[in-house]
């Protein structure tokens, strides 16, 4: 039997030692009332750019001159972020896979930074008399930035809105390594490989073509906190130990696809493209670590001078292709790329694509059915990663502590 009194919605509670060691899966069936889709927001136009960026960063430090630098990659593309559109079909999406199987979910679409915001989603809910939600947040990774923040922001609106005592919110696990997130990337990375093969007369796979899974850098000190000390991850933490360990299945699968097309039977015997993990969309003030190399700063540092002939560009840590993807990869490494003289290509992110929409309601299925952890789909040794986030979790000592909602206290 689960007990339910460690599943705070961020009251700052004792730190017993039993809520320090409640389950990390949650195997008894709940029933839930609505889906919230938890997303980051995104501007609308050109009059939103500057709220939307001061609602981001407030009391982050972020530099002005970033700010601005960010401001106009906005107004690059008229003020609009894709990222709302893209959360609205991913909304739609889920409700008609939900349909499709007979599930009846209502799906509540709220933002952390731009209307729709979570305040309206709660308010909702607590209008349609719901009172048991499970989110899924448009964030597969552990980071204080892609996990926690989303926490925080359930429990400073629910204790904003009062409804912190009505409304209980819990979490699909984080999703880096489940199937469904992993296949629009496998996809991607086979199909890209067999277009540099097709566009680049003579290609030595081996020897001259480079896979970069792109993932956005955060602050080390980020790093290091993402997941659960206990687990002996490096001091890059979890956030870095997930993005190498599914990046090596995406490549090693997506290898192992394309040999199997008789157009690429010669292939066979011989070796995978080389590999590595860059990081992109760096800001905070340069006096501070983040995780290297940019993914830039390794193509004219490393690859440079060297056999190199064609990079995929893969976005291997973003699940929609949203401002980070089409400035950061498609105008800036792709640059980078050309100017070195590569063949380059980005690979897609799961957008909704049909195994990443149902993929998510097969998550939100495992937290209402309580399914074992052994029966729990993960493609890496890490995973699969825990429902109920762990004390100290993907903790900010930036900002310092704030309680967070669907986790262990504190
Ligand atoms: C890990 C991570 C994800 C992935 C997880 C997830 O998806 O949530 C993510 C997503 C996103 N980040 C986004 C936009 C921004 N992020 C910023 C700032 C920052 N991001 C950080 C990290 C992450 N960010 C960090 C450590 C900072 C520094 C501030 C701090 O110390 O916390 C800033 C401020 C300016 C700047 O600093 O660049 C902006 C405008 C958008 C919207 C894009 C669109 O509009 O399409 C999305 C999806
Ligand atoms: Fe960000």
């Amino acid at each position: 039997m689960t007990d339910t009194s460690m599943i705070t919605n961020g009251q700052v509670l004792a730190a017993t030692p039993a809520a320090a060691s409640g389950p990390e899966h949650v195997e008894t069936p709940t029933a839930y009332d609505a889906i919230l889709l938890a997303g980051f927001g995104g501007p609308e136009g050109q009059d939103d750019v500057i709220p939307f960026l001061r609602n981001v960063t407030r009391g982050r430090g972020i530099p002005d001159e970033r700010l601005e630098e960010v401001a106009h990659h906005y107004r690059h593309f008229g003020g609009v972020s894709p990222i709302n559109a893209q959360n609205r079909a991913l909304k739609a999406a889920l409700e008609a896979e939900l349909a499709s199987r007979g599930i009846d979910m209502p799906v509540l679409w709220g933002n952390r930074n731009w209307a729709p915001y979570l305040e309206e989603a709660f308010t909702e809910a607590a209008d349609k008399g719901y009172t048991k939600l499970v989110a899924i947040a448009t964030s597969a990774y552990s980071s204080f930035s892609s996990c926690r923040q989303y926490r925080e922001d359930y429990a400073r609106v629910l204790n904003e809105t009062g409804l912190i005592d009505t409304i209980q919110i819990d979490k699909i696990r984080q999703f880096f390594d489940h199937p469904g997130f992993v296949r629009p990337f496998i996809d991607g990375v086979r199909d890209g490989m067999a277009r540099a093969i097709a566009e680049n007369e003579g290609l030595d796979v081996a020897t001259e073509l480079q896979v970069l899974f792109s993932t956005h850098s955060i602050p080390s000190t980020d790093a290091a906190k993402s997941g659960p000390d206990y687990r002996g991850f490096d001091e890059h933490g979890a956030y870095e130990a997930q993005h190498l360990a599914v990046g090596e299945v995406v490549l090693d699968q997506a290898w192992a696809e394309l040999l199997e097309q008789p157009e690429h039977a010669h292939l066979r015997g011989t070796s995978k493209p080389g590999w590595k993990l860059v990081y992109q969309s760096r800001s905070g003030p340069p006096t501070q670590p983040w995780l290297e190399p940019d993914i830039n700063d390794y193509m004219n540092e490393d690859l440079k001078g060297g056999p190199t002939r064609a990079v995929l560009i893969v976005p291997l840590g973003f699940v929609s292709d949203h401002m980070e993807v089409m400035w950061d990869l498609d105008e800036e490494a792709t640059e980078t790329a050309g100017e070195l003289g590569f063949w380059s290509l980005r690979t897609q992110t799961p957008g909704i694509d049909p195994a990443y929409v149902s993929g998510l309601v097969d998550l939100v299925l495992e937290r209402v059915n309580g399914t074992p952890k052994a029966e729990r789909p993960h493609m890496t040794d890490i995973g699969p990663w825990y429902d109920v986030c762990r004390p100290g979790c993907c903790e900010n000592v930036r900002a310092g502590f704030k309680p967070a909602a669907a986790g262990v206290a504190p």
